[in-house]
């Protein structure tokens, strides 16, 4: 029998199998950032150890960093002694780190592509969840813990248990691929199969729906992979793969060489199988809006807010959710979602702030105004995205609107620095969570595609974008 695409990696990597018990893999990337790593590093000291491959190793800074007034001493003391604890040890250690003034800078998940690091067939991980991002390369890519992040820097491999593989497919073809996105897509799947539709497996997600994507989109399903409780996902490199890595800062120097490889091994086989299946058809499907504390509570635009008696049928447990949730958002069953009038937007993070996101965005605000009740943020994904928007004039567009223009980080993603929503504000957020106080305590988030967080800007509520003019 045939194998699958995830099955020929993990095949490709293993170091010591048993039966029975998790696998020693061998991994070719590890990437760190400033939360998770303290701890390992400390570890590593204590028992005399170095770092085994500080050249495959790369370190930024992304969730505490200001995003702005830059040049000033970071006053939060948590964030500040996150920073300087990253620059001691990747200094201690060897390690390349792209600190707060590199240009380089930028949320880990976004950098790794677009330096070339992240490549196909190649095992990636890093101690943060939505490392799947980089399986939008065809690289098997995972969220691991500290003590994880220890054993890699000490190892270069990591125990694993083998994961299922699961088969999504997405048939069809949008009719409005301006208005409907990738992040539609991956939020109606997650809305379909659960948070915890993807437990324990290896999501490969096929079909024309996903190779008509772009790499920037195909990023933003990988990336969100992790919400349906998956370990990571992936999509099978192709041409447009090879293109977009070609003659980045780190693409290897036998580039097409190995790009011969991945296209005649990187996919799976024809008569493999999947442990689990399940189809998404999109033809007909509509902008998506979040309207509870996780992903998995999610419906049209074009829908009404939600009783809890819709959710009667399944377990009590999930009609008690669905009341915890809409008390939490200050939600009443029965709103239609464009009634629902909001303080605040993020376009950020990392599965919504690469460049094609900010084009997609700027062109629902150019020539308009932010609505004067809404506070709007735009906060790049790296410094690099921030540098080529510029260079095509978007930070203009956005300015003129009165959105802030930021610089690179993780930022109102996640409260860890000073981007938070203040108790009770209700923001669209191009972001991945939307959990109870994941944007500040009391603050109320609700998950949308970049051109719905800028329509909600302008006009101060969720609109269906399909009636706009997005050409
Ligand atoms: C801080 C980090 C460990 C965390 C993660 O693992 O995902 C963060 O990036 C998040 O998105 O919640
Ligand atoms: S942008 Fe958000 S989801 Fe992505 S790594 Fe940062 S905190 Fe996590």
């Amino acid at each position: 029998m045939g194998k699958t695409l995830f099955e020929k990696i993990w095949d490709a990597h293993v170091v010591v199998e048993k039966e029975n018990s998790p696998s020693l893999i061998y991994i070719d990337r590890h990437l760190v950032h400033e939360v998770t790593s303290p701890q390992a590093f400390d570890g590593l000291r204590m028992n005399n150890r170095k770092v085994r491959r500080p050249d495959l190793t790369i370190a930024t800074m992304d969730h505490n960093v200001p995003t702005n007034n830059r040049g000033l001493p970071i006053l939060d003391q948590t964030s500040s002694v996150q920073i300087q604890t990253l620059e001691k040890n990747c200094k201690d250690f060897g390690i390349k780190l792209f600190d707060i003034n590199s240009p380089n800078q930028g949320i880990v998940h976004v950098i790794g592509p677009q330096l070339g690091i992240t490549l196909p067939g190649t095992t990636i991980v890093c101690g943060d969840s939505h490392t799947s991002t980089h399986g939008a390369f065809g690289a098997l890519a995972f969220g691991i813990g500290t003590s994880e992040v220890e054993h890699v820097l000490a190892s270069q491999t990591l125990w694993l248990e083998k994961p299922k593989s699961f088969e999504i497919k997405v048939e069809g073809k949008r009719k409005n691929p301006h208005a409907v996105t990738a992040k539609d897509i991956i939020l109606s799947i997650i809305k379909n199969i659960g948070t915890s539709g993807g437990n324990g497996t290896v999501i490969e997600y096929r079909g024309e729906g996903i190779s008509d994507l772009s790499m920037e989109q195909r990023m933003t399903i990988c990336n969100m992979s992790i919400e349906a409780g998956a370990r990571a996902g992936l999509i099978a490199p192709d041409e447009k793969t090879f293109e977009y890595l070609r003659g980045r800062q780190y693409t290897p120097k036998n580039y097409e060489f190995l790009v011969d490889y991945w296209r005649e091994n990187l996919k799976t086989d024809s008569d493999a199988k999947f442990e689990k299946n399940y189809t998404l058809h999109i033809d007909d499907i509509a902008p998506q809006v979040s309207w509870g504390t996780n992903p998995g509570m999610t419906i049209d635009v074009t829908e009404s807010v939600p009783s809890p008696e819709d959710f009667a049928k399944g377990d009590q447990n999930q009609k008690k959710g669905a009341e915890k949730a809409l008390e939490y958002m200050n939600l009443k069953s029965g709103t239609p979602m464009t009634e629902i009038k909001i303080d605040r937007v993020f376009i950020g993070s990392c599965t919504n702030a690469r460049l094609e996101d900010l084009i997609e965005a700027s062109k629902v605000v150019k020539g308009r105004k932010v609505s004067p009740n809404v506070k709007a943020m735009i906060v790049p994904g790296s410094q690099m995205v921030k540098k080529q928007a510029e260079e095509l004039g978007l930070d203009k567009i956005f300015i003129d609107a009165n959105f802030e223009w930021r610089e690179s980080g993780c930022s109102m993603c996640l409260g860890m620095n000073p981007d938070i929503l203040s108790p009770g504000e209700r923001c669209a957020s191009t972001s991945n969570r939307n959990f109870e106080g994941r944007q500040g305590t009391g603050g109320r988030t609700h998950l949308v595609s970049p051109v719905m967080a800028a329509a909600a800007a302008i006009f101060g509520h969720f609109v269906d974008v399909r009636e706009m003019d997005l050409n």
